[in-house]
C-alpha cells in the first residue's frame, strides 16, 4: 500500500444493481434484484435484513464473484467488479450460508488450501493465528468431519479471512447455531471489526441485527425499503404512544402538551408518541387534565422491530 492509498468512503457500494435469474422450462424468470442502490460505510457493522427469498444472499455473491449481475454498478473497496473483478475480490471475504466443506481436509490444511487459493504466499500466512482466533486450535489436526456444526461454521470464517480483506460478509451466520454459539461467533465479529474489519451480516433474526449492527438496511422483494443507523431505526421500535380519546374531540394540541410529540387524530383522539421509559405517561395525563381536558378513554400503542419490519414489508408481495 502506498502512501498515497487513500481508505474509501465505503466498503461496499451497490448503484441500480440488478439481477434477473433466467427462467427454465419450469420456472418463470426470476428478478431477484430491481435496481438496489445501498452504500455499506467503511467500519460499519453492517446489517442486512429481509425476509426469505427477498434478495439478500444474490446481493452478497455479486460481491463475492459467484454470481453474474444483469446491470447496475458494484464496487468493493473502492474498487468496481467489472473493470479488476480479482482486485475486488480480494477485499472481500465470504462466510457462505451452507456448510459444505471438503471433509476430508483439517482444518489447518482447509485454510492452508485457501490461502493458496486466493495466492497469498507461504511466509505471509497467518494460518495457525487464523485458527487460534476461532478457538479451533486444539483441532487444528482433526479432521473436519469429526468437528461440531459450530466449529464448522468457525472455521468457514477463518477460511474467509485468510487473505486478511478489509470486508467480511457472513451470510445467516448463526441460522442453526445454539445461542452459546452464537454468542462466541459475535464476539469474534467484534473483535475483527475492532481491529478495522468492515462487518457485512444478512439475517433474518431482528434481535442478531439489533445487538450487532451499527447501520441497518431493509432488503425486501429486490429492492431497499430501509436503510439507516440503527439507532434511528431503533427510535422507531422504542417509542410508544399514548392515545387519549377525550370527552369532547380536539381540533389542536393543547399548549401544556408542546413539549411532546403529538398529534391530533382524524376522530380527535390526542395521539402522543414518546420513548419507553424515558418520559412518564403519568405526567401527561397529568398535564392534559391541567389543559382542562376531560379522558374518556385511555389505551397505549406500541412498536417493536417485529412491526417496524412487517410494517415496512407488509403488503409488497406484489412489488
Ligand atoms: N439460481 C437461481 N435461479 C433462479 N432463481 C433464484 C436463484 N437463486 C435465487 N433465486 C431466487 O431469487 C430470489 C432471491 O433469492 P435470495 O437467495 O437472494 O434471497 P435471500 O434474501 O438470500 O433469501 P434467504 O434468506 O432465503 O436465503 C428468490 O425468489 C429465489 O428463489
Amino acid at each position: 500500500m502506498s502512501d498515497s492509498y487513500t481508505l474509501p468512503e465505503f466498503a461496499l457500494e451497490a448503484t441500480g444493481l440488478r439481477k434477473t435469474y433466467r427462467g427454465s422450462k419450469l420456472s418463470e424468470p426470476k428478478e431477484a434484484l430491481k435496481g438496489v442502490d445501498l452504500k455499506v460505510p467503511r467500519g460499519s457493522i453492517f446489517g442486512l435484513l429481509g425476509p426469505n427469498g427477498a434478495g439478500k444472499s444474490t446481493f452478497i455473491n455479486i460481491f463475492a464473484g459467484l454470481v453474474k449481475k444483469t446491470g447496475g454498478t458494484a464496487k468493493t473497496w473502492g474498487i468496481d467488479i467489472d473493470q479488476d473483478s480479482r482486485g475486488a475480490r480480494a477485499a472481500i471475504g465470504v462466510v457462505p450460508q451452507e456448510i459444505n466443506m471438503d471433509v476430508f481436509f483439517t482444518p489447518y490444511e482447509a485454510l492452508e488450501l485457501m490461502a493458496g487459493f486466493y495466492g497469498v504466499p507461504k511466509a505471509e500466512r497467518k494460518t495457525d493465528e487464523l485458527l487460534e482466533a476461532v478457538g479451533l486450535s486444539d483441532k487444528r489436526n482433526a479432521y473436519v468431519r469429526q468437528l461440531s456444526g459450530g466449529m464448522k461454521r468457525r472455521l468457514l470464517v477463518a477460511k474467509a479471512m485468510v487473505h486478511t480483506p478489509p470486508v467480511l460478509v457472513l451470510d445467516e451466520p448463526t441460522a442453526g447455531v445454539d445461542i452459546e454459539l452464537r454468542r462466541q461467533l459475535w464476539e469474534y465479529v467484534r473483535e475483527l471489526h475492532a481491529r478495522g474489519t468492515t462487518i457485512v451480516l444478512t439475517t433474518h433474526y431482528l434481535e442478531e441485527a439489533q445487538e450487532l449492527c451499527d447501520q441497518i438496511a431493509i432488503i425486501d422483494h429486490g429492492q431497499v425499503i430501509a436503510c439507516e443507523p440503527k439507532e434511528t431505526l431503533l427510535k422507531r421500535m422504542d417509542s410508544k404512544t399514548l392515545v387519549i380519546e377525550p370527552a369532547e374531540a380536539l381540533t389542536t394540541v393543547p399548549a401544556e402538551l408542546a413539549e411532546y410529540d403529538a398529534e391530533i387524530r382524524d376522530d380527535g383522539a390526542l395521539a402522543i408518541t414518546y420513548r419507553y421509559g424515558q418520559q412518564s405517561v403519568a405526567e401527561m395525563i397529568e398535564k392534559f387534565r391541567a389543559a382542562g381536558g376531560r379522558i374518556e378513554d385511555l389505551r397505549t400503542e406500541e412498536a417493536d422491530l417485529e412491526d417496524v419490519f412487517l410494517a415496512l414489508t407488509y403488503n409488497r408481495q406484489d412489488a
